[in-house]
């Protein structure tokens, strides 16, 4: 007996082709892709809307949506250093786990099925993403300075034993050690041999901003990614947030480590801290994804935004209108997130995968004519589209609510909170 079958939707297929047909899902998988007789617990009419593979973000900090609003306009250091680093020593464990469920909400409605995170009181976050059903790989950032250095090393590590492959096998831990500008030489040869312990993977901000990468070279004669790989950092499946500043030789080391990328442009252009060389990348072969990075750099987590920017910015930058095409950058927001993220089985419509999938309305007038989905899609659809939401073959978005969060009482927490957060 089948669980849910998506009846007569638009279904992007796993050859990039869209199709209309049926889905089928038993369990946690898709169990046929195709025309459908079987019965099933549940049968969702989906004529007139688009099937496609959730959305992965590959790079946030969740709980950021708290400071939402709260500090615009400004460069990547001078943000750090004078608003969110002082604001977030209020945090508490129970701000996290509020701030974590509204970004889950809000990545829900827009269609996101799986995101990663690099955040404080990580426990607070699994447990959030425990109760509302997404999908996502977390890490407990990490920064190598007095007093908390080597309690983030240890709680890193029970970290990884508690929740690693929890939830369900929803929940996949990495290691996060925040960016070579917070995590010194000796630091990050620690977070090594404890990822080469627990064979966890790392997930760290890498040549974000010019300033950046010039520091480096000034300390260390060398750019972030040559340091990072002098230290071992890239031995253990590295996914890398903005790689803004890459030279084409970063890029050669980056392929020969097989380096995956989280490419963030409207946090990027927020911050203006510049544009990435998303399309040598790509040429070079490496696996290039999507985040939004937090919500208090970009400021929403919609992920319809940065697959736009990303066809867009690229195509504006190089003078190019083929720099990065409607369909590539679908893969990138899908199937090449999901990749970047280590995640098997998690991205495609295709038997055997992980039932994920976002379902969206085409009924609205800037759907019409439909001469080609993934054009809509990429340059036409935003988040009010997105309908129903399923993860793990459970439907978290039905119709627009949310099935597993409570949206009136988390709005009042989440109010209250972000006020007292940044009270002096
Ligand atoms: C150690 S937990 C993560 C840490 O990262 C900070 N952060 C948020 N956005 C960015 C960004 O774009 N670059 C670098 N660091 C960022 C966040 O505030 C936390 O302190
Ligand atoms: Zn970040």
């Amino acid at each position: 007996m089948l669980n849910i079958v998506l009846k007569g939707g638009d279904v992007l297929c796993a050859d990039g082709q869209v199709r209309q047909t049926d889905l089928a899902i038993s369990g946690s998988i898709i169990a046929q892709v195709g025309n459908i007789n079987e019965t099933a617990d549940r049968i969702i009419d989906c004529r007139d809307k688009l099937l496609i593979p959730g959305f992965v973000n590959t790079h946030t900090h969740a709980a950021m949506t708290l400071f939402r609003s709260y500090a615009d306009d400004m460069m990547l250091m001078d943000w750090l250093q004078t608003k969110i680093w002082p604001a977030e020593e209020n945090l508490t464990g129970e701000d996290v786990y509020w701030g974590t469920q509204l970004a889950i909400a809000e990545m829900l409605k827009s269609g996101t099925t799986c995101f990663a995170d690099m955040y404080f009181f990580m426990p607070e976050v699994a447990k959030a993403v425990a109760e509302s059903g997404i999908r996502a790989v977390l890490a407990r950032g990490m920064a190598g300075v007095a007093p908390t250095a080597n309690q983030a090393l240890a709680e890193s590590e029970s970290f990884y034993k508690e929740w690693n492959n929890g939830a369900d096998g929803r929940i996949t831990i990495m290691l996060g050690p925040h960016a070579p500008y917070t995590c010194p030489p000796d630091y990050l040869k620690k977070v090594t041999a404890l990822a080469e312990k627990l064979k966890a993977q790392i997930h760290i901000h890498l040549s974000e901003t010019a300033g950046e990468v010039a520091e480096c070279q000034k300390q260390y004669g060398k750019s972030p990614i040559a340091l990072m790989n002098e230290l071992g950092v890239l031995d253990h499946g590295v996914l890398a947030a903005h790689c803004v500043h890459v030279s084409s030789e970063d890029i050669a080391i980056m392929k020969e480590k097989k380096v995956r990328v989280a490419h963030n442009p409207g946090s990027n252009m927020k911050l203006a801290s510049g544009v990435a060389p998303v399309p040598d990348m790509l040429a070079a072969g490496i696996c290039v994804g999507l985040g939004t990075d937090g919500a208090a750099s970009n400021n929403n987590l919609d992920m319809l935004e940065e697959l736009r920017l990303t066809a867009m910015l690229h195509k504006v930058h190089r003078l190019d209108p083929l720099a990065i095409p409607a369909n590539k950058a679908v893969d990138m927001a899908t199937c090449k997130g999901a990749a970047a993220l280590g995640l098997d089985h998690v991205g495609k419509l295709e038997p055997s995968y992980k039932a994920d999938i976002t379902i969206l309305d085409m009924k609205e007038p800037h759907w019409h004519p439909r001469h080609d989905r993934l054009s809509l899609l990429t340059y036409a659809a935003n988040a009010s589209d997105v309908h129903t939401v399923i993860v793990n073959g459970k439907v978290l978005l039905d119709n627009h609510q949310l099935t597993t969060i409570d949206q009136e009482r988390l709005l009042a927490e989440v109010d209250r909170r972000g006020l007292r957060l940044v009270k002096n």
